[in-house]
C-alpha cells in the first residue's frame, strides 16, 4: 500500500490540463471487441483501472500497440475466447469495475460472454441488474454461479426489442448499447443513461457503421447491423477530475487555470461549484479559478433556505463529485447539506475530515450537514486511509489545506483514476511525495 506525505497549508499556482476521462475511456475500449479491424484510440489515460482493463484485452487476444502518449491502436481480429474460462480472467475481470462492459460487445459479437462480479469502488450494492436484464430482453439466455460469483450470456442470435431501463445506469446502458447495435432489427433503450461519455460512445459506435439516434437523449433508437468497421477516437477531458483541481484551488486559496476542458461537456458542474460562493471564470475552453484570498460563501436557495447539493443521473450532478463539494464546503462562509442519493456507503469518510477538524453531523449514510469554517480554524493534519477514489481526493485537498504534514494511506484507490497525481500537483506547487 502506497503513501503519500503532504505537507499543507500552501497556495499553489499555475495551470493544470485535466487527463483523459476515466470512465469513458472504460467504454471505448470495450467497444474495440466490436470490430475485427483496427481502432486508434487518442487521450488515454495512464491509470490503474485503464491500464488493468488493457491488459485484459490483451490476455483476451486483442493486440495492442502504442503510437504514442496516450494513443493506441486495438485490434480484436483473432479474440481468444478460451481465456474467458481461465483462472486468470476470473483475476483480471475483479479488478475494476468497467470490465463488466466487455459483456454486451463479447456477445453482441461471439455469442458469448462471461465475466466474474466486478470491482470497483465499495460504496455500496452496486448490482448489474439493469445490464443483464437488458441483455435477456435482447435475446441472451443468463446465468449466475453464487459461489463463484460469476455471470454469463449466451445467444445464438441478438434480436432487437423494446426496453424501458429500471434505472439509468451508466455502465449498464453502455453494455446493451454495444450488444444493440450488432443486434437483428431495432432496439429502443428509454431511461437510458445520457451523460457526454455515452454520447461519445454512441459516436464513435456511428462511426464504426451503427445506427443509433437519439444521441444525448434518455431514448436511444438502434438499427442493428451485420458488422462493425474500425475508426479513430480522442477521449473527452476528466469531468470529475476538473471538478476536483476547481475543489483544490477554491479550498487551497490558489489561483489555477485548468485548461482545455470542453466546457459543453460539464453540465452542472460550474455551477454546483459557485453555489458554494467559488468564482469559476470561463476564458475560451479554460477555466480560471482566481485566489479566493477571503474565502467563499455558500448561497442560499431563494427562500433563505439552506442549501441542498444532490446527485442525479446525468444531466442531474454527478455523485462522483460529491464528496469534494462536501469537503470545499468545510471551509465556506455558511452551511450545506449534501445528499448522497445514489450511493449508500460514500459518506462515511467524513469521521476523517471531522478529526482533522471539519464541522460535519453525518445525519444518515445518504446525508451530510457542514457547517464551514470560513477559514477561522484550519484543518489538522493527519494520517489517514483512502476508502474510495473520490474520498482518497477529497483526502487529499483536505490535507493539502491543512497546517502541517498528512499522510494518506492506500493511494492505489487515487491512482486507479488521477495520472501521476502528485507529480502534477508539485509542477503547480504542491507539497506532495509518494514515500512507499
Ligand atoms: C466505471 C464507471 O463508469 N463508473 C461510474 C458509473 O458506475 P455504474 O455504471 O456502476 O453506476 P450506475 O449508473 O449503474 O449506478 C450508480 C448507482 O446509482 C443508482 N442509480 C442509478 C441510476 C438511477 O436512475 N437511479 C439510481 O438509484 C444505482 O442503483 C447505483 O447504486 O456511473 C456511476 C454513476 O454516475 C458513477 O458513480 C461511476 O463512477
Ligand atoms: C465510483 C467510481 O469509479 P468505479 O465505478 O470504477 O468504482 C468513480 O470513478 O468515482
Amino acid at each position: 500500500m502506497g503513501t503519500f506525505k503532504i505537507e499543507g497549508g500552501h497556495a499553489l499556482k499555475g495551470s493544470i490540463q485535466p487527463q483523459g476521462a476515466k470512465n469513458e475511456a472504460l467504454q471505448i475500449l470495450c467497444a474495440v471487441l466490436l470490430t475485427p479491424e483496427a481502432v486508434t484510440i487518442h487521450n488515454i489515460p495512464n491509470i490503474i483501472d485503464v491500464n488493468k482493463l488493457m491488459l485484459l484485452l490483451e490476455h483476451l487476444g486483442v493486440k495492442v500497440n502504442k503510437i504514442g502518449k496516450g494513443s493506441y491502436t486495438f485490434q480484436a481480429d483473432e479474440v481468444n475466447l478460451k481465456y474467458l474460462e481461465s483462472d486468470q480472467f476470473k483475476v483480471d475481470g475483479r479488478g475494476l469495475r468497467g470490465s463488466i462492459m466487455i459483456v454486451g460487445p463479447l456477445l453482441a459479437r461471439f455469442g458469448k460472454g462471461f465475466i466474474p462480479k466486478p470491482g470497483g469502488d465499495k460504496i455500496g450494492r452496486r448490482r448489474l441488474d439493469t445490464h443483464f436484464e437488458g441483455l435477456i430482453k435482447l435475446g441472451a439466455k443468463f446465468r449466475y454461479s453464487k459461489e463463484e460469483q460469476f455471470y454469463g450470456v449466451e445467444a445464438e442470435k441478438l434480436k432487437g426489442a423494446y426496453m424501458l431501463l429500471e434505472e439509468a445506469s451508466v455502465t449498464g446502458t453502455a453494455n446493451i448499447l454495444m450488444a444493440a447495435v450488432l443486434a437483428e432489427g431495432k432496439t429502443t433503450i428509454y431511461n437510458a443513461a445520457c451523460e457526454p461519455y455515452l454520447q461519445q460512445l454512441c459516436k464513435m459506435l456511428n462511426r464504426m457503421g451503427a445506427k443509433i439516434s437519439g444521441v444525448g437523449s434518455n431514448l436511444l433508437v438502434i438499427e442493428g447491423v451485420d458488422s462493425l468497421g474500425g475508426t479513430e477516437h480522442t477521449m473527452l477531458p476528466d469531468m470529475i477530475e476538473i471538478g476536483s483541481w476547481i475543489g483544490l484551488a477554491a479550498m487551497t486559496k490558489s489561483e489555477l487555470t485548468i485548461t482545455n476542458v470542453s466546457w459543453n461537456d460539464l453540465g452542472l458542474i460550474p455551477e454546483t461549484f459557485r453555489k458554494l460562493g467559488i468564482t469559476v471564470e470561463k476564458r475560451g475552453e479554460d477555466i480560471f479559478i482566481p485566489a479566493h484570498k477571503d474565502g467563499y460563501e455558500i448561497q442560499n436557495f431563494i427562500d433563505g433556505s439552506i442549501l441542498n447539493i444532490s446527485d442525479a443521473p446525468w444531466p442531474g450532478f454527478t455523485p462522483d463529485l460529491l464528496s469534494i463539494i462536501l469537503v470545499v464546503a468545510t471551509q465556506a462562509r455558511g452551511s450545506v447539506l449534501i445528499h448522497q442519493k445514489m450511493f449508500e456507503s460514500r459518506l462515511f469518510f467524513v469521521d476523517k475530515l471531522i478529526d482533522m477538524g471539519a464541522k460535519i453531523i453525518l445525519c444518515d449514510p445518504h446525508r451530510a450537514t457542514v457547517i464551514g469554517h470560513d477559514f477561522k480554524s484550519t484543518l489538522k493534519s493527519t494520517t489517514m486511509t483512502s476508502p474510495d477514489i473520490r474520498a482518497g481526493v477529497s483526502l487529499l485537498i483536505a490535507a493539502l489545506s491543512a497546517k502541517g504534514t498528512s499522510h494518506i494511506q492506500n493511494i492505489e484507490q487515487i491512482d486507479r483514476g488521477y495520472e501521476h497525481i502528485d507529480d502534477r500537483l508539485r509542477a503547480i506547487g504542491a507539497k506532495i511525495e509518494r514515500i512507499d
